[in-house]
């Protein structure tokens, strides 16, 4: 349900690049920036705060941080211009596998001929969207999972133009772990006959791929106690079972329901309630997702490395190194079960910045804690928000 807000509403735009070079040297041209925007610039057009979106979210701050955002939230739009642009590659309207190559209809689709786009893209790109809006200031960049690795890249332009940041749940730079949780997720859609290298009809996309992709991916976003703790070993109401030779009232009498289930029905029938939920889940996420957009943000998010080109190549502390460059305050939040990005990453991060400060939240939700303890996180953020806006005015 997401909340009503008065005097409020969300204004949805796309915005056309002419020509933007990327990080591997390709050139897109014409290139459209989607993007959502909350609350309104104020005379000085210095009110502003960045939020960046995770993986398969898009710039609808309000679908999935509806906890965040409101009057009397972290993200007031009545005091700030929130701002969340849509990550290239990502098929909620920016360029990605599904928008025609440089915005000519007759050339259909990139497909699986889109190129390579790092983090570091987005953020030049949206960037170049706020230059267009005269924004030259940004209070704050927030951002969770792929959203926090932008936050981190997006300081990276420097104190003046932007003056604080908070990565939640991210890495620094992606280890062989979570790049290796890609590449099973990629694999996944690669081993569907219908995913054909990419060359897919729209009308018949490899959704078993995906759904085995997007499943992998669930369980990486939680945590071992969370599924116990939810699902445990209880069956699902649904479906009933056909018929089995076990099933009868009297053969299953002092049974319970999972001593009388044959191997058949095994197969046939998802007994468990943690087989439909993630069967469930992974299913409706196909329905707004695409295939070819999945492997360009995966292959996006191994790309990510704050170090890149910002240290020496003889450096022996090149992340101690990288950080240390930033010289903004920058709050960063970890989740303690959090098993894709665990969060001695986001410690590590805090402690080689000259203005770190390490908040964790304890639960048992894994990664996907960034998206669900919203009054926790809406808290911390407000309190370092004030402290950023006290400091700034004590220092102008
Ligand atoms: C374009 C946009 O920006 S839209 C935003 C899309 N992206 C996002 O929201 C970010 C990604 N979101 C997520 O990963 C998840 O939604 C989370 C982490 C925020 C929440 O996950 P959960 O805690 O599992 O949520 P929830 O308890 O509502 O369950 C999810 C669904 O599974 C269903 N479900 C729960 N248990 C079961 C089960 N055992 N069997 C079948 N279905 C189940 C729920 O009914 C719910 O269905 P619904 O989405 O149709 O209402
Ligand atoms: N559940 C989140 C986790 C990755 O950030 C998503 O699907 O975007």
């Amino acid at each position: 349900m997401v909340e009503a807000i008065p005097n409020m509403k969300a204004i949805h735009s796309r915005l056309f690049i002419p020509q933007f070079t990327l990080e591997s040297g390709t050139t897109l041209y014409n290139v459209p920036v989607a993007y959502s925007t909350y609350g309104s610039l104020n005379a000085k057009r210095d009110n502003v705060i960045v939020i960046c979106h995770g993986f398969s979210a898009g710039t609808q701050v309000m679908h999935w941080w509806n906890g965040m955002i409101g009057t009397h939230r972290a993200l007031n739009p009545s005091k700030y211009f929130i701002i969340c642009l849509n990550a290239l590659g990502s098929p909620f309207g920016s360029a990605s596998p599904l928008t025609a190559i440089n915005e000519q209809p007759s050339l259909g689709p990139y497909g699986p001929a889109f190129p390579l786009a790092t983090i570091r893209d987005d953020v030049r790109i949206h960037k170049q969207v706020l230059d267009r809006m005269d924004i030259d200031q940004i209070q704050c960049v927030i951002g969770g999972s792929m959203g926090g690795m932008a936050a981190l890249e997006w300081a990276y332009l420097g104190a003046q133009k932007v003056r604080s940041f908070v990565s939640i749940a991210a890495s620094a730079r992606l280890g062989a772990w979570a790049i290796s949780w890609n590449e099973v997720q990629r694999h996944c859609i690669a081993s569907d006959p219908a995913y054909n290298n990419g060359h897919y009809d729209s009308h018949a996309p490899p959704i078993a791929g995906l759904m085995g992709a997007r499943m992998a991916g669930l369980l990486t976003y939680r945590s071992r106690n969370s599924y116990e703790a939810r699902f445990g070993r209880e069956l699902a109401a649904y479906p009933t079972p056909r018929s089995s030779p076990c099933s009868t009232p009297e053969s299953s009498a002092g049974s319970t329901d999972s001593e009388v289930l044959s191997e058949e029905m095994f197969d046939e029938t998802p007994p468990f309630l943690t087989q439909t939920y993630i069967r469930y889940n992974a299913g409706k996420f196909c329905a707004t997702f695409d295939a070819n957009c999945y492997i360009a943000l995966t292959h996006k998010l191994d790309t990510h490395d704050i170090t890149r080109g910002r240290v020496g190549s003889t450096s022996r502390t090149p992340l101690a190194d990288a950080l240390g460059q930033l010289m903004q305050p920058g709050l960063v939040v970890g989740i303690s079960s959090d098993i894709l990005y665990p969060p001695q990453e986001q410690k590590d991060i805090a402690a080689g910045l000259r203005y770190g400060e390490y908040r964790v939240i304890v639960s048992d939700d894994g990664h996907d804690g960034f998206l669900l303890h919203t009054e926790e996180l809406n808290s911390i953020l407000m309190e370092f928000l004030d402290g950023v806006r006290d400091q700034s005015t004590i220092l102008g």
